[in-house]
């Protein structure tokens, strides 16, 4: 059986046959309305306090790159916003499109963004990131847009590291990396109760998807995309679409940190 992937025999029409949950009840990415969130005052600012130190690596998994965290320690952490507890910072990575007029997964009122990053964090009352996964409470995903305009210095150090990554299953070492500074200047947000992106789609997720987003140059999109989903010796084919399209709400309410 072929690898789920985001090609027509693999992608996210297919994921249901291997993955059921694909037509459960809390699925992610979702289409935002600003006009139908409701402002929450009892939601608080997120905080997020990470120590570049932590950073381990980068790598292609084949379906987008990721960046890792040692989180065998509290001191690259989410509180706050719509959680309790302590979640711990263990991947970033981002989904985007072969254009720039596509790519993200979360919409707003419709709009596509070229990019978006996820911050993927676990809760701490469970005893490892894998545990935390099919938990409802599990998970935290801070999701990050990306729009077309200046070159994003912070984001450029994270490009730089692509000539050793081309291939699925590439990865090398990448250190002293502060993930805060991929965050945009207003952490206000929306928040619902959604699920991972990808197979297994696990409903274990508390999706904070911040509303300003990070700028990001057309060349730097140019880099992304050129990454590969094939291992080396494979045919070539280039790291584009790996984004998931919103799916039903089914009942599910969004609500805003802001007015
Ligand atoms: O571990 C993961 C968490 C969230 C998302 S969207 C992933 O693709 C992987
Ligand atoms: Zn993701």
């Amino acid at each position: 059986a072929h690898a789920w992937g985001y090609a027509a025999n693999n992608g996210p029409d297919k994921w249901v046959s291997n993955f059921p949950i694909a037509d459960g009840i809390r699925q992610s990415p979702i289409d935002i309305l600003p006009g139908g969130a409701s402002y929450d005052s009892g939601l608080k600012p997120l905080s997020l306090k990470y120590d570049p130190s932590n950073c381990l690596e980068i790598l292609n998994n084949g379906h987008s790159f990721q960046v890792t965290f040692a989180d065998d320690s509290d001191s690259s952490t989410l509180k706050e916003g719509p959680i309790s507890g302590v979640y711990r910072l263990k991947q970033f990575h981002f989904h985007w499109g072969a254009s720039d007029d596509k790519g993200s997964e979360h919409t707003v009122a419709g709009t596509k963004y070229p990019a978006e990053l996820h911050l993927v964090h676990w809760n701490t009352k469970y005893p490892s990131f894998g545990e935390a996964a099919s938990k409802p409470d599990g998970l935290a995903v801070v999701g990050v847009f990306l729009k077309i305009g200046d070159a994003n210095a912070s984001l450029q150090k994270v490009l730089d590291a692509f000539n050793d990554i081309r291939a699925k299953g590439k990865q090398t070492s990448f250190a002293d990396f502060d993930p805060s500074t991929l965050l945009p200047g207003c952490l206000d947000y929306w928040t619902y109760d959604g699920s991972l992106t990808t197979p297994p789609l696990l409903e274990s997720v508390t999706w904070i998807v911040c509303k300003e987003p990070i700028s990001v140059s057309c060349e730097q999109m140019a880099k992304f995309r050129s990454l590969l989903f094939s291992a080396e010796g494979e045919p070539e084919c280039c790291m584009v679409d790996n984004y998931r399209p919103p799916q039903p709400l089914k009942g599910r309410h969004v609500r805003a940190s802001f007015q």
